[in-house]
């Protein structure tokens, strides 16, 4: 198709639905002549907005055609119908955003945007776009379509909540531009009377123009005083002529958009996205202060666990009960005879309880039935029993454990029930427990003559070739990328799916941002700001870790870095991934927490705390 002379938009059999039984387009022609105003009326619903965005590239359309004699995207300034602004920003912020992205000088930018500033009745430059009321932020989206002085004008709805006289003299002002600058524009209205004003009206119904001709034509041609009355007639004669037998809707067709914009990067629209990016970085200080301090906080908190417990997790500040048969450790150290050659001083039992006394609390119960009855309600974290024949039993076991049989095996173990609910400190306790019976049974052994080592199980872990034995610093690095990963992928995706909720994408699209090639422009500008953020996260990170509560740092600190510096990149990889798949923020978030637990929970990242219970 060649468009004709002085059109300046040509729509030729557009079909568009979106889904089978809603089709919207239905084999819709539309002409739009240059330096005309082309009012496009119709009832809400109709398709007006889809028609718009498919001319001019947002959306495309199933079947059809459609020519602009205007070719580069700098050319068209679109007005979507939401407000579409950063609402963090000031109005000069916005100005000098879309300035820029259009390659306006910034003296240039501030002269026309004072020139529209007074003549759209708006409140002073410095004003945050948030603190102005409806009306005046659809009057500063106006101003932001009006800035660079496009040939082709795509108003939807520009109107709506602004008073009859402003309307009127933005209605002038409309038919000056088109007359005096040989302006195109393309308006939809709900107000049918200032459609009047346009050069040619569409009636757009059931996905086709009912008519498309000036106004005072219509009027005259269909004997009707109004625009409206026109309107109601050729409705009545669309449903009077439908024709039953429907036609087929055509085969899908990838369609060009048709306005292209410039290459894949250029650096003035790259500088407008993070100049834009910088400011809603600090705008939003609350996200931004959350993103930095997230991991030195939980360092913080982790690192005063460390600090004050030998850098394991704490065991329960509840007591553990002790229910001792044997001997009655407070009162008495009671000689004990062992064998011929061996004359501990006391009672196995009491050794044990002043071992554990070191890092537990005890109390000493009657019976075991009320030991566990502490446990059961919440009194104590456990209960440790003892045989009255433990120490001789011990003893005999230490000697020749084949010999004896399950009564005096049974008599040589240390009893223990333990409230397993609170599962990081339950763990320390196993082992200090544990740890505090084989250090028993080797004093013994030494003391009666046996090599220390026979007393311990047959296994020795020596120094770790990664990592500690220690579980916070065990557990510090996947901590550290787990929040990392998070915090990083929360703030990338955030940042893309708030701007798209507030309908900026919409008009940057059009302004040359984002969709094709350009996208590298709003990943790379997301990148600088995500490093710089990334940056102060880490740095506060490991000044928290390494300067304040001096963790060992086994590796290399830059290794350390550049790893969780690469973790960080696959979370802001991830962040534009989900931003891309998911359209709303609350549901951006919920994918986040879920990968994040998936992988901490799947992946091993949790295991070290499992992995420390085998450990002796
Ligand atoms: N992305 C979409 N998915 C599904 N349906 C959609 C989508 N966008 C629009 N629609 C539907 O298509 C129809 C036309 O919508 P459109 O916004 O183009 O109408 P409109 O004439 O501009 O309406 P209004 O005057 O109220 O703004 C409506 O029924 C709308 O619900």
């Amino acid at each position: 198709m060649t468009m004709g002379e002085g059109t300046a938009v040509a729509v030729r059999n557009a079909y568009k639905r979106y889904s089978p039984k809603a089709v919207i387009l239905d084999g819709l022609n539309m002409t739009v002549a240059e330096g005309t105003i082309y009012g496009l009326l119709g009832p809400s619903g109709c398709g007006k907005t889809t028609l718009l965005s498919s001319i001019v590239g947002m959306r495309s359309l199933d079947n059809g055609t459609i020519e602009l004699s205007v070719k580069h995207k700098d050319e068209v300034g679109f007005m979507p119908q939401e407000i579409a602004l950063n609402t963090e920003f000031t109005i000069r912020e916005v100005f000098h955003f879309y300035g820029r992205i259009h390659s306006m000088p910034p003296n240039k930018i501030d002269k026309v945007g004072a020139e529209l500033l007074k003549f759209l009745e708006l409140p002073p430059m410095d004003r945050m776009v948030g603190n102005c009321s409806g009306g005046q932020q659809r009057r500063i989206s106006m101003a932001v379509t009006l800035l660079h002085d496009p040939k082709l004008l795509i108003l939807d709805e520009p109107t709506v909540g602004v008073d009859p006289l402003l309307s009127n003299s933005i209605w002038e002002y409309f038919m000056e531009i088109v007359t005096t600058k040989h302006k195109t524009i393309i308006i939809t209205t709900h107000y049918i009377e200032e459609a009047k004003n346009s050069n040619t009206i569409g009636l757009m119904r059931g996905g086709v123009l009912l008519a498309e001709e000036p106004p005072g034509y219509l009027m005259e041609q269909y004997h009707c005083p109004t625009l409206e009355d026109v309107f109601l007639k050729l409705s009545e004669k669309q449903e009077s002529d439908v024709n039953e037998q429907t036609k087929p809707y055509p085969k899908k067709v990838r369609n060009e958009i048709p306005l292209k914009s410039d290459g894949n990067f250029k650096m003035e629209r790259f500088k407008a996205q993070l100049i834009k990016n910088f400011h809603w970085t600090s705008r939003n200080l609350p996200v931004t202060l959350f993103v930095v301090c997230l991991p030195a906080i939980l360092f913080v908190i982790l690192g005063q666990i460390s600090k004050h417990k030998g850098g394991d997790y704490p065991v329960s500040p509840k007591p553990i009960v002790l229910v001792n048969d044997e001997a009655d450790c407070r009162n008495s150290t009671p000689y004990l005879q062992l064998s011929k050659n061996c004359y501990p001083t006391r009672p196995f039992s009491c050794r044990y309880i002043s071992l554990i006394g070191e890092t537990f609390g005890l109390v000493n119960y009657g019976s075991l039935t009320e030991g566990i009855n502490a446990v059961k309600t919440g009194r104590a974290a456990g209960v440790i029993q003892f045989d009255a024949t433990f120490s001789v039993d011990l003893m005999a076991r230490l000697k020749d454990a084949a010999a004896l049989n399950n009564k005096r095996i049974n008599g040589s173990c240390v009893h223990v029930w333990l409230d397993m609910s609170e599962f990081g400190s339950t763990i320390r306790s196993m082992r200090e427990l544990k740890l505090s019976i084989v250090k028993m049974m080797k004093d013994v052994s030494e003391e009666c003559g046996y090599n220390r080592k026979v007393a311990g199980i047959p296994m020795e872990f020596k120094e770790p070739i990664y990592q500690s034995q220690d579980i916070l610093q065990a557990i510090m690095p996947p901590y550290f990328n787990s929040v990392a990963f998070y915090t990083t992928s929360m703030f990338t995706s955030s940042a893309i799916v708030m701007e798209r909720a507030s309908g900026l994408f919409e008009r940057s699209q059009v302004a040359g941002i984002f969709l094709g090639l350009t996208i590298t422009e709003i990943l790379v500008a997301q990148m600088v700001i995500q490093i710089f953020v990334m940056n102060l996260q880490n740095g506060l990170s490991f000044l928290v870790l390494y300067a304040i509560f001096s963790y060992p740092m086994v590796g290399s600190y830059g290794l350390a870095y550049l790893d969780l510096s690469l973790n960080e990149l696959a979370g802001m990889t991830y962040g534009f991934l989900l931003s891309m798949l998911i359209k709303e923020e609350q549901n951006v978030a919920y994918a986040g927490i879920f990968t994040v637990l998936t992988l901490f929970m799947l992946t091993g990242e949790s295991n070290n705390s499992y992995g420390y219970l085998i450990k002796p």
